[in-house]
């Protein structure tokens, strides 16, 4: 993307952003309101921008032909991800899966995968309703690589999972994203840390920093109190960096 804009009324939420992702796990950390989810939803074709250009996948998105045929190659989980309760896993996996147009007669056992791959093959067959919050949001994580995307773009996905699964969670995102390219949202520093081979720091509608989450904790030098952990002071060292634009220079990648 170049020049990316995104305006919301008054708030300009993107401000001139210029980005490229390839394939891995890309981390996009960000204080609250930094403009995170404006950007993930750019990528997912559900906001168009103010202005710029976004391609993806080699398909100029301003173009409606060409967003189409985007979006069956995309899997995205919003951060609040609409479902019907009162379909079954099953049901409502196939839904998205005809939503994208994948193929009737692959379907049935993409949504057998889709399902088992986030540990929910026992409970297939429940309605929605009827499961606890972190598995909903696995639920939401089977919709959204069902199609076996080459584009996941997930918003806050570990909201809601309990410590084993989010670090089972991690373990699919490494699995994902050595074929597709994954862009995460997220506040977990640690989620980062774990699962990413890159960052996105965000900052204010800009780009604030890029690099490996190992460059980005050893930004953090040693334990100054402003973090828990190395990442988390990297994390506090790239924002202050940032925000006093004569720092930067001296530790922008
Ligand atoms: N629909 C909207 N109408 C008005 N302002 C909006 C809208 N959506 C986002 N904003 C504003 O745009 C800015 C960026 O919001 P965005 O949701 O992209 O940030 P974020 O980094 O995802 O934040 P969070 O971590 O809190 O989810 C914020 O100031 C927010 O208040």
């Amino acid at each position: 993307m170049t020049g990316l804009r995104v305006r919301h009324r008054r708030t300009m939420a993107l401000d001139g952003v210029d980005l490229a992702f390839g394939p891995g796990v890309h981390g996009l950390l960000g204080p609250n309101a930094a403009g995170k989810t404006s950007l993930i939803r750019v990528l997912a074709t559900v906001a168009a921008p103010s202005d710029g250009r976004v391609e993806i996948l080699g398909e100029d998105v301003g173009d409606h032909r060409r967003r189409g045929r985007v979006r069956g190659r995309l899997g995205y989980l919003p951060q609040e991800f609409g479902y019907y309760p009162g379909f079954t896993v099953r049901e409502f996996v196939s839904y998205v899966a005809w939503l994208k147009e994948m193929p009737a007669t692959a379907t049935p056992a993409a949504v057998e995968r889709a399902v088992a791959r986030v540990g929910l093959t026992d409970r297939i067959d429940a309605k929605i309703r009827t499961l606890s919050g972190g598995m909903i949001r696995r639920v939401g994580i089977a919709q959204a690589i069902v199609n076996e995307p080459h584009i996941l773009l997930f918003d806050e996905p570990t909201a809601g999972l309990d410590p084993e699964q989010r670090v089972e969670f991690r373990a699919l995102l490494r699995r994902l994203g050595a074929d597709a390219t994954v862009i995460v949202s997220t506040h977990l520093v640690e989620d980062v840390a774990a699962a990413c081979t890159e960052v996105t720091l965000v900052d204010a509608g800009q780009i604030a920093y890029r690099g490996t989450p190992g460059a980005l904790a050893a930004l953090g030098g040693s334990d100054d109190g402003s973090g828990d952990s190395a990442i988390e002071r990297g994390f506090m060292a790239a924002l202050r960096a940032h925000r006093a634009p004569s720092a930067a220079r001296e530790v922008s990648p």
